[in-house]
């Protein structure tokens, strides 16, 4: 599955609901072994959430969003194929846990690349289902430290706290990707059994967490601190 949603693969309602479909069609597709997610953009896998999502929304389209995130995230979390990330560009916020509900992290080794959970630099606190994926994937302390300063690392010190597991040279991802994932041929019942309780946390709190995203995400002093980021990005460029 490629990702294609120019200029930064941003994940907006639209494009959440189109993974949503790919992903459901394949895992019902019996001739289908797994799941390889890349980009086609150059230089960025996901740029996470879209923030124009966030910003200025009804709280009616607001909750409708924040399913799809979820909706993404139960797919791929719980998906019964083998799944890699093949990260070939910057993966913060969003684009990072996307990356990391796969099985298997593969990122292009190039140091203008980063990844991690870097909501707090949007004055946000990471959702708990966020903060247990990242748990699951590199541990207590290394999360906790993470989210507190919104830090983004550079492929180098991703491999170092197992945040992606490989890294190879930026021509070869895809090559290595689908040479890892030829090595494994279905998921056990290891996976499924190591995700679900974390699975099945966001399930049995689900319509809570959109209620809580919902009137967060809405506050003024929320949308002010978005706001604020925009206009950050938009200066950084010029
Ligand atoms: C109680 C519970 C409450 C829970 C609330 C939690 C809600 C969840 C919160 C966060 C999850 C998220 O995923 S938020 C998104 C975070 N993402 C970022 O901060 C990434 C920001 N972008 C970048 O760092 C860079 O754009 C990039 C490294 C990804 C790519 O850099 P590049 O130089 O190639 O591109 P530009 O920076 O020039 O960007 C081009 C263009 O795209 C716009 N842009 C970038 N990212 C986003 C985005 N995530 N959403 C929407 N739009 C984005 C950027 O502003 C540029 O726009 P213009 O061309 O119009 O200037």
């Amino acid at each position: 599955m490629s990702l294609q949603n120019p200029p930064v693969n941003s994940l907006s309602l639209e494009f959440l609901t189109d993974i949503c479909i790919s992903v459901e069609k394949l895992e019902m597709d019996k001739t289908c072994r797994g799941l390889i997610i890349t980009s086609s953009l150059p230089k960025v896998f996901s740029a996470g959430l879209d923030i124009m999502e966030m910003y200025g929304k009804s709280p009616e389209r607001c909750g409708e969003f924040w399913r799809a995130v979820q909706e993404m995230w139960l797919k791929l979390y719980g998906s019964n194929m083998v799944t890699i990330a093949a990260i070939n560009g910057s993966s913060p916020a969003g684009g990072c846990l996307m990356s990391m509900t796969c099985d298997y992290r593969i990122m292009a080794d190039n140091p203008r690349y980063s990844i991690g959970l870097n909501e707090t630099q949007l004055g946000i606190v990471a959702p708990f289902w966020f903060k247990d994926t990242m748990t699951n994937t590199v541990g207590h302390r290394t999360t906790e430290l993470s989210l507190q300063l919104g830090q983004m690392y550079n492929p180098a010190e991703a491999l170092k706290i197992g945040l992606v597991d490989q890294l190879v040279p930026e021509d070869q991802v895809s090559h290595y990707s689908h040479t890892n994932h030829d090595q494994v041929t279905t998921p056990d019942r290891s996976k499924s059994m190591m995700r679900k309780p974390t699975i099945d946390k966001l399930t049995s709190k689900r319509e809570a967490d959109i209620q809580n995203f919902v009137s967060f995400i809405t506050k003024d002093s929320i949308q002010k601190s978005i706001g604020m980021y925009l206009e950050m990005l938009k200066k950084r460029k010029r």
